[in-house]
């Protein structure tokens, strides 16, 4: 018979010590304080520091840390051994890690872009607005598709047996983000060795990852879904415009969306609402995602081939 301890829910979630993930992690607790809630992070003491903030909003609140790179295989490969040791189910896999290394802001693009018609969609998905510096990690993948992709990936196949178990049903979530364009992606250069918009690149590559994967997995008890947060401030945004900078534009960027409105395209027969209630709170509202289920499956191969390699190569090492 099953404890009760072994019947609470287990919950991982990657890049847990801050921003969207610090965030979600005191959500969680908010809302179910009986989970197993662990912290998947690669620095222990920022890690800890999270931990004692969430023990104060919620004391007695299980709380654990399990160390891991996402960026490393070596590491994700040892992290996963370490939590199959220390659960016997995993319930909900928050894939939340990420980084947009050395952002620059296109200027041009940004001119440009203010006076076309593409502007509001452009200040709410940071279109064409950025670049970034990629480089390549220890195991020779580029670094942004290692971490906010294929580290993930890899996580997930070694936890399989956990989250694929017959007598119950578990989710694995993606941060993905409304800059994942289509354009930045190529299925022959998958991790964007050659472009400098790898962030963009690799939140398109999780879209079509969750994709396949339900195709994959639906049939044995797990689901993928993405997220998109929009625009939030943490270290990541901080890493394109200091602080400073961000409250000096965010109310001329509320101005421009303002300026930008127009009365006709509002619908009449529509009511604007909020979507919070008392009955549950439903805060978003489904975007169709801009991808083939063809291309989802091509890219889900690529990464059982490039799997199959890199686990051959760890067996050599
Ligand atoms: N902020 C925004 O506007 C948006 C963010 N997102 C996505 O949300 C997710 C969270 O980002 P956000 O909270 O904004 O940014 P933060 O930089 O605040 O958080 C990123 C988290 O990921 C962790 N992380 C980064 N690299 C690794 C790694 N190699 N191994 C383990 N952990 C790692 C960081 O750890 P450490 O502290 O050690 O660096 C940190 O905990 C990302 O995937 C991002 O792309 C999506 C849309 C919008
Ligand atoms: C005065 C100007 C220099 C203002 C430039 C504003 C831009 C820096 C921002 C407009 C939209 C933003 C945005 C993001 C980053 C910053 C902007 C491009 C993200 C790409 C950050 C990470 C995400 O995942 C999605 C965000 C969408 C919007």
């Amino acid at each position: 018979m099953m404890s009760s301890d072994n019947m609470k829910k287990v919950v991982l979630v990657t890049g847990a010590n801050s921003g969207i993930g610090l965030a979600l992690c005191k959500r969680l607790l908010s809302v179910d304080d009986q989970i197993h809630l662990c912290l998947a992070c690669r620095n222990m003491q920022r890690a800890e520091t999270a931990r004692a903030a969430l023990l104060c909003s919620h004391p007695g609140a299980d709380i654990a840390l399990l160390k891991v790179d996402v960026g490393s295989l070596k590491s994700v490969l040892e992290a996963a051994k370490e939590l199959k040791q220390r659960y016997r189910r995993l319930d909900y896999l928050y894939l939340n890690a990420g980084i947009m290394p050395n952002p620059r802001i296109d200027f041009n693009a940004f001119i440009n872009g203010l006076f076309s018609r593409k502007a509001i969609h452009m200040f709410a998905t940071g279109e064409g607005l950025l670049t970034q510096e990629d480089q390549v990690t220890e195991d020779g993948l580029q670094n942004v598709f290692a971490t906010n992709v294929f580290g993930h990936f890899i996580l997930l196949r070694e936890l399989e047996p956990f989250l694929c178990q017959s007598e119950k049903e578990s989710l694995v979530i993606w941060s993905s983000s409304s800059n994942a364009r289509r354009s930045a992606f190529s299925l022959t250069d998958y991790q964007h060795t050659q472009g400098k918009e790898s962030y963009s690149s690799s939140k398109y590559a999780t879209d079509l990852l969750s994709v396949a994967l339900n195709n994959h997995y639906n049939k044995q008890g797990l689901y993928s879904s993405v997220v998109c947060p929009g625009l939030v401030m943490t270290h990541l945004t901080y890493g394109i415009l200091p602080p400073f900078f961000w409250t000096l534009i965010l109310p001329i960027m509320l101005l421009v969306w303002l300026f930008k409105q127009k009365p006709e395209s509002l619908d009449p027969l529509a009511k604007y609402y909020s979507c919070t209630s008392g009955l549950g709170s439903n805060y978003v509202k489904p975007v169709k995602m801009d991808l083939d289920e063809e291309a989802a499956e091509a890219f889900y191969q690529k990464l059982l081939d490039l799997e199959t390699k890199y686990r051959c190569w760890q067996n050599v090492k």
